[in-house]
């Protein structure tokens, strides 16, 4: 339930791990920000959260919540907004059918999700869901271009205190496979639209025999606005598809595909289930029919396939056929090779931005079905941004593991606001029904762009605003003048919509009299120039588009420090207010898993830290707030003895956690309080708080120890009981005492 709606910043409530540290961090935040008169409220952005507020009709009073991101979704639009923001769970199917299970199991009157909806209902729930889908909150949220880097301390840190990394050979066998023709890169043309082309957009699809489908009408595109359309052909991606299971199966290697089917939420999927398809190959040849008719849908995956299968008539001939299919095709690359689960089982298992850089990280190694560490073939169907990743393979296979002791970092300015490009483009995403062609048709009645289709390709149109590609070279200009360092755009002139947005960016760089201190290099060559340039201890400013900002911004961190939760993350809203992200990663669901079998939460808060100081002292300026300020300041010290003193969590059971991190951060904290000298009044304040917080460490840190090591229960997975997670998750009435 959200509280507070009017407080001064407000921190969204989410899924899993960040969820589950907010329980114990958050009444922490509270209590000390009170005392600078500074209010934190809540909004739930949680899937479940979502779910519940978008089927209120059969919920009671007590069970009802309201749409908290679409009042959030207001909130960022204004200059007033000051928001913490979590990570959140992207649904995949699989995870928002679970979800809707969970509720539903907890009482809550909610309709199924309808796979194929017939009725009107269904239809009305589906449309619902498919809202509910995927990466449905950031898009709202981030009304801002990003800047993501790590703290000056953070880097510090790490360099003195490396994470382990792999060691990368000449000989390794890992490779990126990618299309080269047929692809979403190479079919692309884009445009950027004169004061006559504004308006609204049609999209429409003629079929052979001269059959006009509108497959979209109205999509308002302003002037200056860069639209792309392009499409995935389904023939070329099957028969790359099947050629990467036969090369991987001749070289030993692990399959591996990579997709966002979170954020890409249309195509991805489909990408996804052409992978399964092919995988399967044989078996929907030969069982095709009784697969669709048991309602098989290969685009939620291998996991949901086999469940389907079980209880189909000929369940047990198909099982047999999936299993010798199976034996005859390439070790799969896992995601738990202990329980099974494959890269094909959730297509939300393996999200490319997160899954690549930790292969890279381990070595170029990923788990096969036997437990072991093996090489992979990672497929990356479409290759417009696949070159990075192979050429940090091969880099490093020249070169050598990066060494995070010495290396440099990458920070990233990227274009993100409104729906910026790919990841804005699911509503204009479509599956072809029938061969023919796709336009998009302008208000003057021009076409701007057509495609030749066949059935099944995957045709997307995604556009970028004029003012939101301003603020980003902007953005990036301030970014190069206070680093003074190497600056990058990641634009290929050869690509359509990249030439399109190079016409932007020279013309404000060469007028800001600013062009000689940035260099415009396609993917492949800013790839090998950063590595090279963080290879020698240096600085290098990325800057990208939507995309590139998502794989680079996991890609250099995991590299540089292991993880990206340690980034800081802003967002500076094109309206004014300010959203801080916490970190550049996800939910960590395996962290979750961890805490309800043992006790351990090994999620680590300092995005969260670094967030929190950035959030109150953009608040001190907005609101001239001077002891917001202090607050903001004192947070920094906190993270700084965090990171000086290893306060930070151990991954393994035994280990202090999370909780034990969130202890020291307010122990931290107080004591810098006490200390400042800016403020008497929170001097005054904080000097007892710091005081007991200091005499209890042992009380309060056996408390945390005494409970691990034994299942967890917080009622609930998706939707969790918020008293059984206070309990999990405070366990100390030491520290609740001194908290409150
Ligand atoms: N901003 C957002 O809202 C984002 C949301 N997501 C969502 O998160 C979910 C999981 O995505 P996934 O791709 O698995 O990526 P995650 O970033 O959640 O997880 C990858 C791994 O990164 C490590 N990790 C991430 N955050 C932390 C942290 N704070 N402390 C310690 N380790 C951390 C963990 O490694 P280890 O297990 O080795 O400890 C974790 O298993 C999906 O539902 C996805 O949609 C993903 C990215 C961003
Ligand atoms: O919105 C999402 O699904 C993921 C976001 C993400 O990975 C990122 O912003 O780095
Ligand atoms: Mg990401």
């Amino acid at each position: 339930m959200s509280d507070q709606n009017n407080a001064d910043i407000i921190y969204t409530r989410v899924d899993e791990a960040p969820e589950l540290a907010s329980a114990s961090l958050l009444p922490v935040i509270r209590t000390f920000a009170a005392a600078a008169g500074v209010t934190v409220g809540t909004r739930d952005i949680s899937l479940a959260g979502r779910i519940i507020a978008a089927f209120p009709e059969g919920l009671t009073e007590a069970q009802r919540q309201s749409d908290d991101l679409a009042i959030l979704g207001r909130l960022v639009k204004t200059p007033d907004a000051n928001v913490i923001k979590l990570p959140n769970i992207s649904a995949s199917v699989p995870q928002l059918t679970a979800a809707v299970k969970e509720l539903q199991s907890q009482g809550y009157d909610i309709p199924d999700y309808p796979e194929t909806p017939q009725t009107d209902a269904e239809k009305e729930a589906r449309k619902r869901y498919d809202a509910i889908k995927g990466s449905a909150v950031n898009p709202v949220l981030r009304e801002g271009n990003s800047d993501r880097r790590a703290a000056v301390a953070v880097k510090n840190y790490a360099q003195s205190n490396p994470h382990s990394m792999g060691t990368w050979s000449a000989d390794s066998k890992t490779v990126v496979s990618t299309m080269s023709s047929g692809d979403f890169r190479s079919n692309e043309k884009s445009a950027t639209l004169t004061a006559d082309q504004a308006g609204p957009v049609r999209i429409e699809h003629e079929a052979a025999d001269g059959t006009v489908t509108v497959l979209k009408d109205g999509v308002e595109f302003p002037e200056g606005c860069v639209v792309d359309a392009t499409f995935m052909s389904a023939a070329a991606l099957s028969a790359f598809l099947e050629e990467q299971i036969a090369e991987t199966k001749d070289a030993g290697t692990l399959f591996s595909i990579h997709l966002k089917a979170t954020m890409m939420k249309v195509s991805d999927p489909i990408i996804f289930g052409h992978a399964v398809k092919a995988f399967l190959k044989p078996v929907f040849e030969k069982y095709g029919a009784e697969l669709e008719a048991a309602g098989v849908n290969p685009n939620s995956g291998l996991g949901a396939l086999l469940d389907t299968v079980k209880d189909a008539p000929k369940s047990g001939e198909i099982l047999a056929e999936i299993d010798s299919v199976m034996k005859a095709r390439p070790p799969m690359y896992m995601v738990n090779s202990d329980k099974g689960i494959s890269n094909l089982h959730v297509p939300s298992d393996v999200i490319i931005d997160a899954s690549i850089p930790a292969l890279i990280r381990a070595g170029g190694k990923g788990w096969g079905p036997d437990g072991k560490e093996a090489d992979a073939n990672c497929v990356i169907p479409d290759s417009s941004y696949a070159a990075v990743y192979d050429e940090t393979i091969r880099y490093f296979k020249e070169t050598g593991a990066l060494d995070p002791t010495t290396a440099g970092t990458v920070q990233n300015i990227g274009l993100m606001a409104q729906k910026a490009e790919e990841y804005g483009s699911h509503p204009t995403t479509f599956e072809i029904a029938a061969a023919g062609t796709v336009r998009m048709v302008l208000a003057n009645g021009d076409v701007l762009h057509e495609h030749s289709v066949e059935k099944g390709d995957i045709w997307r149109s995604a556009s970028t605003r004029k003012a939101p590609i301003e603020d980003w070279v902007q953005l990036a200009i301030d970014r190069q003048a206070a680093e003074g360092c190497e600056a990058i755009f990641w634009l290929d002139e050869t690509r359509a919509h990249d030439a399109e947005l190079i016409r932007y960016v020279r013309p404000i760089l060469d007028a800001k009299g600013v062009a000689d201190r940035f260099q415009i290099l396609a993917p492949r060559e800013a790839t090998r120039a950063t590595l090279e340039t963080i290879r020698k201890g240096d600085t290098s400013v990325a800057v990208t588009g939507n995309v590139l900002r998502d794989y680079l911004t996991d890609l250099f961190p995991i590299l540089e420090l292991g993880t990206s939760a340690k980034m800081l993350s802003i967002v500076k809203l094109m309206n004014g207010g300010g959203l801080f992200e916490t970190g550049a990663g996800g939910s960590a669901p395996k962290h979750v898993q961890q805490l309800m079998e043992e006790n351990h939460l090994r999620w680590d808060s300092l995005g969260e830290f670094c967030a929190l100081g950035e959030s109150l002292k953009f608040l001190a300026d907005v609101r001239s707030n001077p002891k917001a300020r202090v607050l903001g300041k004192a947070v920094d010290v906190a993270t700084q003895g965090i990171l000086d003193n290893n306060k930070s969590p151990g991954r393994r059971v035994g280990q202090p956690d999370n909780r034990d991190s969130h202890y020291y951060f307010a122990l931290y904290w107080a004591e810098a309080l006490a200390a400042q000298t800016e403020d008497a009044d929170l001097a005054a304040h904080f000097a007892p708080i710091a005081k007991a917080l200091a005499e209890n460490e042992e009380t309060i840190v056996a408390d945390f120890a005494a409970v691990q090591g034994r299942p967890a229960d917080t009622g609930g997975y998706y939707h969790t009981d918020p008293e059984k997670t206070e309990n999990v998750m405070r366990p100390s009435s030491a520290l609740n005492g001194i908290i409150g």
